[in-house]
């Protein structure tokens, strides 16, 4: 009997080594996790710092769990760029804050496979016959910078400071709503843009209730996780892009797009094939949720760059002489800046790219799900697990940029300062297969924005808050909490 339990104990043993083993080569290791809950607990407020630490601990690649389920974290920009460059890892980690915003797999940042494939190609096509990143933009966004600086001047004469942000954000919308409906939005209409907020607030609540994470929240607690009014912000969403889908087709002419909407409409129209992507009401769906996310992704992001940097140089005022220095020798006082002027001003590009890397507004950039086993380096990765990018720990890796807490742009020019200098480590838009499709629209905003606003500008701290803070609120996105300043005319 004896004899028979020690040869028990001594199978299992070797059959627990062997599994042990095999699972060690499966994925790198990482922090002890909780039953059900994962490491979640850890990376409830600020996770982007806590996997950053992990980073320092466990190196490039380690492994947290997400809930139940493991994620491989990735702290390294050449890893990054050839994992997410893998066609496997094109698949998307299903939330139930981004799958509310499409009210289901439909659209693009939303799917996987052939559906994401032919609305993302679709999505692009139409966008640049409607001037994205053509040359034919540069009025228009010129246009709605100006717009912007008439605001600015005038809140300053009625209050003395400004609050910059809704500004840059009514502008940036605009860029995008006359691209995709072909308007001008009017001025005092600000009916979508407080859509935009409500939705973006009730994602940040969802991390930070955990609900982003674990969907199960939604169940036992819906009020206080924030579901309900994840639902409602994104109901509201769809009424309003709906109502301007209606509208376009009261006036759509077959063959005569007017705008992105009327390709999208054109689409659905000569959709024949139970197999597209753009048949019957799955068709309908899908184009809604482009169009809805077209303005999530866009606006946003866009605005609280700039917003992010008008603080940045209001409290780095060497850094903002010289960009007044270049502006006024390249573009001068008397004409706009141009696209043209580009190459001519890499101080300018590096100012934009240094507050791309020092904020890290996507801090975690959008987390991907491997559509099949693959094999990475010394580990088998398996179908399902979790690919998060730790882009703010690439953007603040000392090893890389030494000083990663200093705002410098000059980090980005070769010595003579002639020239920007591309860094690898640069991976604010998410490198890959998926990588962010609105990249180009988004340097010619951020450009032309920062060119002509401090062209015309000179922002300064306001005397009755001078101290700099740049403290954020943390979540999807980390946003700059609200501040004012004084913009005096240059
Ligand atoms: C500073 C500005 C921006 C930043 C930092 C940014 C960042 C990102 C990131 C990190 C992703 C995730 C990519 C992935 O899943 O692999 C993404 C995706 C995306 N972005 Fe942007 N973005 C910006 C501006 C824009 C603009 C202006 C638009 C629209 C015109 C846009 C549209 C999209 C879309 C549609 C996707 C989904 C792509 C896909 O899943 O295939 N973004 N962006």
């Amino acid at each position: 009997m004896i004899t028979e339990l020690v040869i028990f104990i001594f199978v299992v043993f070797i059959f627990q080594r062997i599994f042990r083993k095999k699972d060690f080569c499966r994925l790198p290791a990482g922090p002890r996790s909780l039953p059900l809950l994962g490491n979640m607990l850890d990376m409830k407020r600020n996770g982007h710092l806590k996997l950053s630490e992990w980073a320092e601990q466990y190196g490039p690649l380690f492994t947290v769990k997400i809930g139940m389920k493991p994620a491989l974290v990735v702290n390294d920009a050449k890893l990054m760029k050839e994992l997410f460059g893998h066609s496997a890892a094109t698949g998307k980690f299903k939330s139930i804050t981004i799958s509310e915003l499409t009210k289901g797999p439909y659209g693009v940042v939303n799917t996987e496979g052939e559906l994401w494939h032919e609305q993302r190609q679709f999505l692009i096509r139409s966008l640049i016959n409607f001037g994205f990143g053509k040359p034919s933009m540069e009025p228009l966004i010129l246009a709605d910078v100006q717009e912007a600086i008439d605001w600015i001047k005038k809140d300053m004469d009625e209050h003395g400071t400004v609050e910059v942000f809704n500004m840059y954000k009514a502008g940036v919308t605009n860029a995008l709503w006359c691209i995709v409906s072909g308007e001008r939005q009017s001025k005092e209409d600000h009916s979508f843009s407080l859509l935009i907020d409500a939705f973006l607030d009730s994602v940040q609540n969802s991390i930070k209730s955990g609900l982003f994470f674990l969907s199960w929240l939604k169940t036992i607690a819906p009020e206080s996780s924030g579901y309900n009014y994840l639902v409602k912000t994104t109901d509201d969403l769809h009424d309003y892009v709906g109502k301007l889908f209606d509208k376009h087709r009261e006036t759509f002419t077959p063959g005569s797009p007017r705008d992105v909407i009327d390709c999208y409409l054109e689409q659905l129209h000569n959709a024949t094939d139970p197999e597209s992507t753009f048949f019957g009401s799955n068709g309908e769906k899908n184009s809604l949720a482009a169009i809805i996310e077209i303005f999530e992704a866009g606006m946003i992001t866009s605005s609280q760059t700039l917003n992010w940097l008008t603080l940045y140089l209001t409290h780095h005022q060497h850094v903002q002489a010289k960009l007044h220095e270049e502006i006024d020798r390249v573009v001068g006082q008397n004409r706009d800046p141009s696209l043209f002027d580009k190459p001519k001003m890499p101080y300018t590009e590096a100012v934009i790219q240094e507050v791309l890397r020092i904020t890290s507004m996507a801090p975690l950039g959008v987390i991907h799900e491997l559509l099949h086993d693959i094999k990475f380096h010394e580990y088998r990765l398996p179908k399902g697990l979790l690919l998060i990018p730790n882009i703010y720990h690439v953007h603040h890796d000392k090893k890389i940029w030494g000083d990663p807490e200093n705002f410098r742009p000059e980090r980005f020019l070769n010595k003579d300062e002639s020239r920007v200098i591309e860094s690898n480590a640069m991976v604010a838009f998410q490198p890959g297969k998926r990588q962010c499709l609105g990249e180009p629209l988004a340097k010619d905003v951020l450009f032309l924005y920062v060119a002509k606003i401090f062209q015309n500008l000179h922002a300064f701290p306001d005397p009755s808050n001078p101290a700099p803070n740049f403290d954020y609120d943390d979540g999807y996105l980390l946003i700059a909490k609200p501040y004012r300043v004084v913009m005096k005319s240059r």
